[in-house]
């Protein structure tokens, strides 16, 4: 295992088509740098288009860095072709060679090696019950499923025993319950091999739950790099809010006002209003915008002595173990999630409130956080 440092990678893309002037995206990686620990599950996350992908192939050497330097562990591997980089590569198409057998795909790279016939047998009795793949060995790729073909992707790519694991989507092509069961093999085939690795995903759950931190790209732009815990409850702007949590955080632009009942957000497109948590009395001011962030499991439904903002239930469903109610904000809804079985109508009124200490703030402009004092 080995750290793996990016230091300010840059790519660029040339525009081939003379015709367009300028690219939609030039740049594909925009200053992107992160260094993670040894042995460490690193997961890369951000919508399509980002740059994910681009990022791992230049880890891996298949993509010409424009700028920037990376480094695996103590090796700067900016000139180092890709099969010295001790890396091993499983990516979303399984690309195995149709003709040969299991066994003689995930011995294909050490036979190229010139590695004896016994060490190979060797090295494939170790890593295939690791992978549950003892009994395909003499079967051909086309008779496998998807999860098994990525169980065989995944051996040929660890049989090296790599410094560096790279893993681009590598279960999009499988079915959800296959999905869940590949995400706990890899859990612990990663405590296994102990190799550091990176694996790139759209898939926030997938992020969220295998990898110890998730660095979030948006636009070839790293927007924050953190343990999952930091980029759910500290996200550094309004995207990485959006972007992490299932159903998505609410966020709506509110007003700064102030009455005789104290200070409160007042939702600009709807008759409610949040009194302001009293961390955020420093750095909010009379009459300013921001846009305000809660989650859904942050809203709750006060009782009859409520304090909570006057509100009228727009959709009430309910999805077996919680419901969702949501509130017509403007042309948007506020989603509020609830494991409490009460049921409610559409125009019930009722009490909104919210945890204080759960809200999160953004510039109405930039939106970056604005922490409290
Ligand atoms: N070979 C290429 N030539 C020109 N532009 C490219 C090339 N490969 C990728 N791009 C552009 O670079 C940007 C980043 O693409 P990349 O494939 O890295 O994103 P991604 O986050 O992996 O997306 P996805 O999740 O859809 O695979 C995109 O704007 C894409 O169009």
């Amino acid at each position: 295992m080995a750290k793996l440092i990016l230091k300010n990678v840059f790519k660029r893309y040339e525009n081939k088509d003379k015709k367009k002037k300028k690219a939609v995206n030039p740049l594909a990686v925009n200053n992107f740098s992160l260094e993670t620990e040894d042995g460490e599950f690193i997961g890369i996350l951000g919508p399509s288009g980002c740059g994910k992908t681009t990022s791992l192939r230049m880890i891996a050497g298949l993509e010409d860095i424009t700028d920037g330097e990376i480094y695996i562990g103590d090796m700067k591997v900016n000139d180092v072709d890709p099969k010295d980089r001790g890396i091993g590569l499983a990516f979303e198409d399984y690309a195995l060679y149709p003709p040969l057998s299991v066994y003689d795909n995930i011995a294909f790279n050490l036979k190229a090696k010139n590695v004896s016939a016994d060490d190979i047998k060797k090295e494939i009795d170790r890593i295939a019950p690791m992978l549950k793949v003892e009994e395909l060995l003499e079967m051909r790729p086309a008779k496998l499923s998807g999860g098994q073909k990525q169980r065989v992707n995944l051996a040929r790519a660890i049989i090296r025993k790599p410094k560096l694991l790279l893993l681009d989507e590598p279960m999009s092509h499988l079915d959800g319950k296959m999905r869940q069961v590949l995400r706990i093999e890899l859990q612990r085939l990663h405590k296994e091999i102990k190799c550091t690795t990176i694996i790139v995903t759209h898939d926030q759950l997938e992020a969220m739950s295998l990898a110890d931190r998730i660095a979030i790209m948006k636009d070839g732009e790293l927007q924050q790099f953190g343990t999952p815990l930091e980029v759910y409850d500290n996200p550094v702007n309004e995207f990485v809010a959006g972007f992490i949590g299932e159903p998505p955080m609410n966020i709506n632009t509110v007003k700064v006002e102030k009455t005789d009942k104290g200070t409160f957000f007042k939702f600009v497109d709807a008759d409610i209003a949040i009194p302001v948590p009293d961390r955020y009395l420093p750095v909010v001011s009379e009459g300013m915008k921001v846009r305000l962030g809660v989650r859904p499991t942050d809203l709750m439904i006060g009782d009859e002595n409520s304090k909570g903002s006057d509100a009228k239930i727009s959709v009430f469903e309910n999805l077996g173990e919680e419901r969702k109610i949501s509130f017509r904000v403007g042309t948007e809804f506020l989603t509020l999630v609830t494991p409490d079985e009460k049921r409610y109508k559409q125009g019930d009124p009722v009490k909104l409130e919210v945890k204080a200490d759960k809200t999160h703030l953004f510039d109405v402009e930039t939106g970056e956080v604005i922490r409290a004092k």
